[in-house]
C-alpha cells in the first residue's frame, strides 16, 4: 500500500505559552491527505485554517503531534526544505513574486524551486515559449507581460502568475490560502476556473481555503470544516456531492 501523500496526527498548537495569554490554536488535528485530493477548507474567521496551512508548510512548528510527508517525518525540517516538495500561493498579490524581476524571470526562478541558486543555469531564451504558453492558459493577458516587472501587473495576472509558479515545479502538495479573495469576482472566477482545470489535469494534490461556500461546494473531491481548531465534518466526494450551502452555513451558526 501507498503511503498517504500527508499525514497529520493529534496535532497540536499552542501560542505565547507559559503566559497569561497561552491559546492553544489546533487542538489535536487528524488528517490523512491522499495523493490527488483536492480538499476544500472551509470555517470561521479565526479557525486556524492558516494555522494549518503554517503548520504544514512548516513556517510554525507543531507542540505535539506528527506530521509525515509520503512516510517520512518531517516535523523538524524547515519551511525551506519543505520547498522542495510544497508550495503555497497567499492571499495577497504582493506576496510570492520578485516585484523587480519580470514575469519570465520569475517563472523561470519557480521552475528552480529547491535547487541551489548558484547551480541556475540563466537558460530564460530557451524556456520563454514554454513559460509564454503557460501564461497564455490563465486567460488574462499574462503572456503579453513576460518582460514586464511583475511588480507593474494588475493583482489578478499578479496572482495567476504566483500560482503558476507554485506549480511550475510540480509540487507534492499545494498550498492554497484564498489565493482569489483580493481579485474582483471576475477574475477571481476566471482564476478559480485556471486553478481547478491545472490541479484536476495535473492530478496534483491541493488544500484551498475559501470563504465562498458555493466554490468549497463547486471544487474538489474533499470538503474539510475547521471550527475552533478541530476538524468538525470532513466529507468525501459522494457526501459533498449531496451537501448544499445551507448546510454549511449551519456550521457557522452553531
Ligand atoms: N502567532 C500568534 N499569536 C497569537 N495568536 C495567534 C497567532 N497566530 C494565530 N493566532 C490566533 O489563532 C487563531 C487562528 O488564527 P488563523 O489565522 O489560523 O485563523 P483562520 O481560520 O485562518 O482565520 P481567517 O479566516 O480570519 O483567516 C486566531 O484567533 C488568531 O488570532
Amino acid at each position: 500500500m501507498t503511503e498517504p501523500m500527508l499525514e497529520l496526527k493529534n496535532v497540536k498548537t499552542i501560542v505565547n505559552p507559559g503566559t497569561a495569554n497561552e491559546t492553544t490554536i489546533l487542538k489535536g488535528i487528524n488528517l490523512t491527505i491522499n495523493d490527488g485530493d483536492f480538499i476544500t477548507i472551509v470555517g470561521t474567521n479565526g479557525a486556524g485554517k492558516s494555522t494549518l496551512f503554517n503548520v504544514i508548510g512548516g513556517n510554525l512548528k507543531a507542540d505535539t503531534g506528527q506530521i509525515f510527508h509520503a512516510g517520512a517525518d518531517i516535523a523538524k525540517t524547515t519551511e525551506e526544505q519543505r520547498t522542495t516538495f510544497l508550495a503555497r500561493v497567499f492571499q495577497d498579490p504582493k506576496l510570492g513574486t520578485a516585484p523587480r524581476m519580470t514575469v519570465a524571470e520569475n517563472m523561470l526562478l519557480a521552475s528552480k524551486r529547491g535547487e541551489k541558486r548558484h547551480l541556475m543555469p540563466r537558460r530564460l531564451k530557451q524556456r520563454m515559449a514554454e513559460f509564454t504558453k503557460l501564461a497564455a492558459q490563465m486567460n488574462n493577458g499574462l503572456e503579453n507581460r513576460m518582460t514586464t516587472p511583475t511588480g507593474a501587473l494588475s493583482g489578478g495576472q499578479r496572482q495567476a502568475l504566483s500560482f503558476l509558479m507554485a506549480t511550475l515545479k510540480r509540487p507534492d502538495i499545494l498550498l492554497l490560502d484564498e489565493h482569489t479573495a483580493a481579485l474582483d469576482p471576475h477574475t477571481a472566477r476566471n482564476l478559480l476556473h485556471a486553478t481547478n482545470q491545472r490541479i484536476t489535469e495535473d492530478h496534483l494534490t491541493a488544500l484551498m481555503i475559501t470563504h465562498h461556500m458555493e466554490d468549497a461546494l463547486k471544487y474538489g473531491n474533499r470538503l474539510i470544516v475547521l471550527k475552533d481548531g478541530q476538524i468538525k465534518a470532513d466529507y468525501n466526494a459522494a457526501e459533498k456531492a449531496q451537501l448544499t450551502v445551507d448546510d454549511l452555513y449551519a456550521y457557522f451558526e452553531m
